[in-house]
């Protein structure tokens, strides 16, 4: 049995992932924390694997205390930029065993959309995304959007791509959407949507779409109890979840 706690067990995400746990006949949920409790209780309980899915200001300090304590950690959380993942990088350096998995998108079908876009970025000259969210959502571009413009931009530049064609040269701030690594990405919150993205390739007389939706958490879960079977005997840093798929 591998002993699981999840921090941020009351929100959205983290509801879902304490029931896929305790449903899992090999995992045990040994500690269900949110705002105020004491990441004591998770040597406490025994903890092996924490899985967070709290929020972006609060996951660092998380992710410290678990490196220090030898505790694994599967996170879900957004806001990992290089400068973050090499903060991880280097506390992992003083805890040898240890392993972190950080995945921008637990969802099978997000990976692959992820994947098939980075496929496709090299055959065309425009390339936009467009992420799709509840309104609860606190954070903007979602992290998968981030994941995917960064996969878009590192397959451009092996392919010698030159930058994405726009003549917009007046118009209001924002319209163009957030510009990350070169790629344009707009956002929508809209109540009734979960977790949706748009893929939109274009180049002489044709487009390419690639969309996936997520339209219930549970789409997540599979995604999260890979990535807790996965990460007890893989140490170090894990950055997306297709590492954890044989996608070959
Ligand atoms: N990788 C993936 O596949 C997915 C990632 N996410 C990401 O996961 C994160 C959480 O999303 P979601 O569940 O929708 O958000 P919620 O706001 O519903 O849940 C976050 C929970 O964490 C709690 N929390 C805040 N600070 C702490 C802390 N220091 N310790 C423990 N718990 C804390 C919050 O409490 P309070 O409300 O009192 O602040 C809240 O209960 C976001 O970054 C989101 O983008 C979401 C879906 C899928
Ligand atoms: O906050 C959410 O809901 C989600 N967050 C992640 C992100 O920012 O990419 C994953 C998914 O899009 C749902």
């Amino acid at each position: 049995m591998i002993k699981v706690a999840v921090l941020g067990a009351k929100g959205k995400m983290g509801s879902q992932t304490c029931q896929a746990v305790e449903a899992a006949e090999d995992c045990e949920l040994v500690a269900a924390l949110d705002q105020g409790d004491e990441l004591t209780r998770l040597t406490e309980a025994g903890a092996q694997v924490v899985v967070d899915f709290t929020r972006p200001e609060v996951v660092m300090g998380n992710l410290a205390w678990c490196i220090e304590h030898g505790i694994h950690a599967v996170v879900g959380t957004t806001g990992f930029d290089e400068e973050r993942l090499a903060t991880l990088r280097t506390q992992l350096e003083a805890s040898p065993g240890t392993g972190v998995l950080i995945a921008a998108n637990f969802s099978i079908g997000a990976v692959l959309m992820m994947q098939f876009a980075a496929q496709a970025a090299r055959y065309y000259e425009s390339v936009e995304i467009i992420e799709l969210h509840h309104p609860d959502k606190v954070d903007a571009p979602s992290g998968t959007a981030r994941r995917t413009a960064e996969l878009i931009a590192e397959a451009r530049r092996e392919a010698g791509a030159g930058s994405i064609p726009d003549a917009t040269s007046t118009g209001l701030d924002g319209a163009r959407g957030a510009d990350v690594d070169g790629i344009r990405v707009h956002g929508v919150r809209l109540r009734g949507l979960v977790a949706h993205q748009e893929v939109l390739f274009g180049d002489t007389g044709e487009t390419l779409t690639i969309r996936h939706d997520s339209m219930h958490r549970e789409s997540f879960m599979a995604g999260v109890l890979l990535g807790v079977r996965r990460i007890v005997d893989t140490p170090g840093l894990t950055v997306g979840l297709e590492h954890f798929l044989d996608l070959s």
